[in-house]
């Protein structure tokens, strides 16, 4: 029998993965010919989102790339819109004049952006989110103008509207309704929601009815009915989708809101099929990719010959793919009537959580701030099974309560086989276990290349890392791979990158994104993150004071005793009569029980209490020293040229000179400099982090040395003639030690793991050293002496006020 021809009507997500099914199944049955209206291969529409907020680059997001389709034997007609469709004679033309024959034909044409049909609708920069093309509109737009508005607050319109903060631009979102995703969440949930988008950077306008686009030839103004308005360089409408029925409604096919279809996906014309967005299955037209995903299944074994029960519809929930939003909605979450509802909501960790049951079956929920049993609550939905007297465990589930020491580990190894884990796809824990055990996928890449989880919205990431962690330690006997710390299995390297990569602003962000299994991270991630985020955005990011230690937080070093020490700035160690005097002064005041010189020439008041910090910092008005912080502590120097009759230069002008260069420097570790006037090395500048001795006509610079509990003397970096060349070299070396090393870790132990030869190549180059200079210089234009910011604070001068009954702290 001669193979039957096949052609399908859209080449996206729904059709394709139709096929993939029947090649599987029947992969000879037919001779299969695809119209793609968009010049693409098959790709993956929900990544767009990604792509938009730096997630991913439009390459990444292919599905199935051209050579799938040639190793397939599909004739692909990319770039092709079908216009019409000869149902008798079984033909389809399309508008760059192809045409092909067909003994089955699937529509699947998807749906198209709904558009208000406002007066200035048609005017430039007034766009829709749905294909790369738009994405790249928004990406172009960003470049060359500031003020976005996206209209409709629905799963697209936020997720534009993250985009396009990504990439700079003010991003008010309008919205019809008084609250967000009034589609998906509750107002509680929607309120504490739009809270947290707030603190992103966006705006929001509720209540808004558009009426008008005003502007020349490209946009303005968006105008509301109430006779307010907004300033627009871009607006991107995400008010919904219809399902594109045009073609088939033309070539006499049934349609009503979509193409109607039965649970075989048949149209009532014999031989024609739809299947996705564009089709219509018991009154239906879904939106989202796991039903259309379900339907492709039935339909790939109905052209198979294989027998299937049919398709009987989908309970779908839905996941907002938001970085540092964690939000789930599913079934009928807005307690429609004879259901009833149970909530808990803890407004300080920002958790939400609403479970609805009816009939002793749960039929919809709402999770905010933890949407960990999201999957597992949507598994107890589709098997409709009875959850009588279990109410509140999956109300609290394994968030607090008796839950709240399960581990990460142990809350999936908890979970049954059968739990679908990557909703998209529906796969089940025991596909990927599988997988993972006898298929050697022993990383997420590979169990998405054999499984598909987590190949569309990435949303269940997460849980299949979590998977192959639990089930690929014991199948390869590897150890698993160790992260900065047992938060993550990143390592520093890996962090930054995607830090910088995806564009991550906050803590949460980053633990939320690189799917961090503890939420709230631990005292060894939550300082790193802190430290590279700072680096990396030295002009927007917000220092975290909460992650800092205690030193860090008040400025001073904790004693053993809970009091506090004081060490302001004195530049090169060069003080004078009236200095020391009132130094003196505060300390007879204070009653400081102790007055030290330290090891780097500075002097130490020991034994202040909390309290006493913030008027002692005021009355010394002397710049902090930064004795407690991972931050350039001193730079010690020796007499030099200006008395001593060895000195050969001026060492302590060249101390003083890069103390006031480099102060307030935030580092991965404490920095120590020190500056000798000859060879005779006074100030013992190699065993600095960065020493510098001079010689006769120059100076030697020295890098890597440790004085503490691994001793460890410098290696010598080079040698330069002038005072301008050595703070050249200085900068240039402790930006590039800033820039690669690991938090926490002292520069002896970088160089030692880097080795000195990798950091001479990065340094050799002059325009190397001032493009680091200029970034040192940059990050340090963005701080301020930590002392007078406390002091023309007053909510941060309450930090130092003595709590009733307080103890000391004890560290
Ligand atoms: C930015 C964004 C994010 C999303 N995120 C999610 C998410 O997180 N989770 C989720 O479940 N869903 C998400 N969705 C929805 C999801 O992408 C769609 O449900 C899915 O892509 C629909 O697949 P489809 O094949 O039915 O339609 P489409 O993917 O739209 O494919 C239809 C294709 O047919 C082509 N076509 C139409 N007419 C013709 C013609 N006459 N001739 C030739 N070709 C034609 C179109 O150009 C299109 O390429 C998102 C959508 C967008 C836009
Ligand atoms: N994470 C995800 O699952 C995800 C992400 C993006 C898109 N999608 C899917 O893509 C499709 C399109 O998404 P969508 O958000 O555009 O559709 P939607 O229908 O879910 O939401 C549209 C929103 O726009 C609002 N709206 C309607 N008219 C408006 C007006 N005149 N002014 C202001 N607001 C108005 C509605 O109240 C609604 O909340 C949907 O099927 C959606 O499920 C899913
Ligand atoms: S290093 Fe010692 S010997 Fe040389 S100038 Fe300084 S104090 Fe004098
Ligand atoms: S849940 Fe979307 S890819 Fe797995």
């Amino acid at each position: 029998m001669a193979t039957k021809k096949l052609v399908m009507v859209g080449n996206g997500m729904a059709g394709v993965r139709a096929l993939e099914h029947l090649l599987k199944l029947a992969p000879d049955a037919y001779e299969i010919t695809i119209f793609g209206a968009e010049p693409y291969p098959n790709y993956n529409r929900i990544m767009l989102s990604s792509v938009l907020a730096g997630g991913a680059d439009i390459q990444e997001i292919v599905i199935n790339d051209w050579d799938w389709y040639k190793e397939n034997r599909i004739q692909l007609y990319a770039g092709h819109m079908v216009t019409r469709i000869d149902t008798k004679n079984r033909v389809v033309y399309s508008d760059q004049g192809a045409e092909a024959k067909y003994d089955v034909l699937i529509m699947a044409t998807g749906s198209n952006p709904f558009m208000l049909p406002l007066p200035g609708a048609d005017k430039e920069g007034v766009i829709a989110f749905r294909d790369i093309k738009d994405c790249e509109m928004m990406m172009e737009t960003s470049k060359k103008h500031k003020k976005a508005v996206v209209i409709g607050g629905g799963l697209l319109g936020l997720e534009a509207a993250r985009g396009l903060l990504h990439l700079g631009m003010d991003v008010s979102v309008v919205h019809i309704h008084p609250y967000l995703m009034e589609r998906q969440l509750d107002e509680t949930a929607s309120r504490m929601l739009q809270r947290e988008l707030e603190a992103q950077g966006m705006t929001f306008l509720l209540s808004k009815h558009s009426e008008s686009i005003m502007g020349r030839k490209r946009v303005k103004e968006l105008r509301f009915t109430d006779g307010t308005r907004v300033d627009a360089d871009l607006i991107v409408m995400a008010v919904g989708i219809r399902p594109n029925v045009a073609l088939a409604k033309s070539a006499g096919i049934e349609v009503n809101r979509g193409i109607v279809v039965n649970d075989y996906m048949e149209t009532n014309i014999p031989g024609i099929y739809a299947v996705g967005e564009c089709a219509e299955h018991r009154g239906i037209a879904y939106g989202l990719v796991a039903p259309l995903y379900e339907q492709g299944a039935v339909l790939a074994k109905r052209l198979a010959g294989v027998d299937t029960a049919g398709y009987a519809g989908s309970v779908t929930s839905t996941k907002l793919k938001v970085s540092g939003v964690d939000v789930f909605s599913a079934g009928h979450f807005a307690e429609p009537e004879g259901t009833r509802a149970l909530r808990y909501q803890d407004e300080v960790e920002g958790v939400y959580k609403k479970i609805v049951i009816h009939d002793d079956r749960l039929v919809g929920a709402v999770l905010f701030g933890d949407t960990g049993d999201g999957s597992k609550l949507f598994s107890l939905m589709k098997s409709r099974e009875s959850v009588k007297g279990r109410e509140k465990e999956l109300l609290l589930g394994f968030a607090v309560g008796a839950g709240a020491s399960v581990s990460p580990e142990e809350r999936l190894a908890s979970l049954p086989d059968d739990e679908i884990i990557c909703g998209c796809n529906g796969v089940t824990k025991e596909t990927i276990k599988d997988a993972i055990l006898n298929k050697n996928c022993t990383t997420v890449s590979s169990v998405k290349a054999c499984t598909k989880a987590s190949g569309s919205c990435g949303g269940c990431k997460p849980l299949v890392e979590g998977l192959v962690q639990l089930y690929a330690g014991d199948v390869a006997g590897e150890p698993v791979k160790e992260g900065i710390c047992g938060c993550t299995t990143l390592n520093r390297d890996e962090i930054v990158a995607e830090i910088s990569r995806m564009g991550l602003k906050s803590i949460k962000e980053v633990m939320n994104v690189l799917g961090w299994n503890n939420p709230e991270g631990c005292s060894k991630c939550r300082p790193s993150l802190n430290y590279y985020l700072g680096m990396l955005f030295p002009e927007s990011y917000k220092d975290e004071k909460e992650s800092r230690f205690t030193n860090e937080r008040y400025h001073g070093n904790i004693q053993k005793d809970g009091t506090y020490s004081v060490v302001p700035r004195i530049y090169g160690g060069v003080t004078s009569p009236s200095e020391l005097k009132k130094i003196a002064e505060v300390a007879e005041k204070f009653d400081v029980p102790m007055v030290k010189i330290t090891g780097g020439q500075r002097i130490d008041l020991l034994g202040v209490k909390k309290e006493d910090l913030p008027k002692m910092w005021e009355e010394l008005d002397m710049p902090s020293g930064y004795a407690y912080g991972k931050a350039l502590r001193t730079v010690k120097t020796c007499v030099g040229s200006t008395f001593c009759r060895f000195g050969t230069q001026d060492s302590i002008g060249m101390g003083i000179r890069l103390e006031k260069e480099l102060e307030r420097l935030s580092t991965p570790a404490k920095v120590k400099l020190a500056v000798s006037g000859c060879p005779r090395n006074c100030a013992e500048a190699t065993i600095k982090d960065f020493g510098v001795v001079a010689i006769d006509g120059g100076w030697e610079l020295h890098v890597g040395g440790n004085g503490g509990v691994h001793v460890r003397a410098t290696e010598l970096l080079c040698v330069v003639k002038t005072e301008d060349e050595v703070v050249e070299w200085a900068s240039a070396f402790i930006q590039y030690y800033r820039e690669h090393a690991q938090w926490n870790e002292r520069t002896s132990v970088w160089i030692e793991r880097v080795g000195l030869d990798s950091v001479k190549k990065a340094l050799e180059k002059k325009k190397d050293r001032e493009a680091l200079h200029a970034r040192l210089k940059l990050a340090l234009s963005t701080q301020k002496d930590p002392w007078k910011e406390i002091l023309s604070d007053k909510e941060l001068r309450k930090n130092f006020e003595p709590l009733p009954n307080a103890e000391p702290v004890k560290n």
